[in-house]
């Protein structure tokens, strides 16, 4: 069945997708939308929900990355066959989540220069310790994985890290080493180092 993943043109919320299918060796479209020019009216009111990622299998389409991440993970053998081990995953993939979605986001949303400057100070001086000294633990604890094993927990790791490095200007895995490896780890994984290795490097 023909896949395709739609999505912008930049890392963002769909490059973990991006890895965990190249990762699993599944072949699929990599449908990419420009930024610039973005709301193209046609395209969005297209979308379910009017916003990207988008994927389809078939004649069937799914929205929400990590409903996406999470299936196409299970095609690439990325999700626990334990139900307990599945929802322990499910738990540290929202909380990366609520990294992205309740700091870095509305820094990247913010308008005025002086409220973005806040919450980038508070994001490098407070947010990026809570989430990541404890990401470190878990990892450290668990063999350099979130439940002791390659999920697809990781990937999304990764891929927040690397856009959230890329709007805020910095490199937040600097200070967490088991954070830190799990990074190179998931970057040197097959078919993910070849697809890294001739995709384009991002600016935003
Ligand atoms: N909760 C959604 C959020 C999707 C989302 O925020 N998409 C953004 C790009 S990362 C988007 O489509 N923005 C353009 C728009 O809203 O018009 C998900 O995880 O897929």
């Amino acid at each position: 069945m023909a896949k395709k993943l739609h999505y912008f043109d930049v890392n963002g919320i769909g490059e973990s997708i991006r890895y965990i299918l190249h990762y699993g060796g599944q072949k699929f479209e990599d449908v990419r939308y420009q930024i610039s020019g973005w709301p193209d009216k046609k395209v969005k009111d297209a979308l379910p929900f009017g916003q990207l990622p988008l994927y389809e299998e078939g004649d069937r389409s799914l929205h929400q990355s990590l409903a996406i991440a999470r299936y196409v993970a299970s095609q690439s053998k990325l999700l626990p066959n334990d139900l307990w081990e599945q929802a322990v995953v499910d738990s540290y993939v929202m909380t990366i989540y609520d990294f992205w979605f309740t700091k870095v986001i509305p820094f990247v949303k913010e308008t005025d220069a002086a409220k973005k400057a806040t919450l980038k100070k508070e994001i490098l001086d407070e947010s990026i310790h809570f989430f990541f000294s404890r990401f470190d633990k878990v990892l450290k604890e668990h063999n350099g994985f979130f439940i002791g094993k390659l999920t697809w927990a990781e990937f999304i790791l990764v891929g927040i890290i690397e856009a959230g490095n890329l709007f805020l200007d910095y490199e937040i895995e600097k200070n967490y080493p088991h954070v830190k490896a799990a990074v190179q780890k998931v970057l040197s994984l097959p078919g993910v180092k070849e697809y890294i290795a001739k995709r384009k490097v991002y600016a935003l």
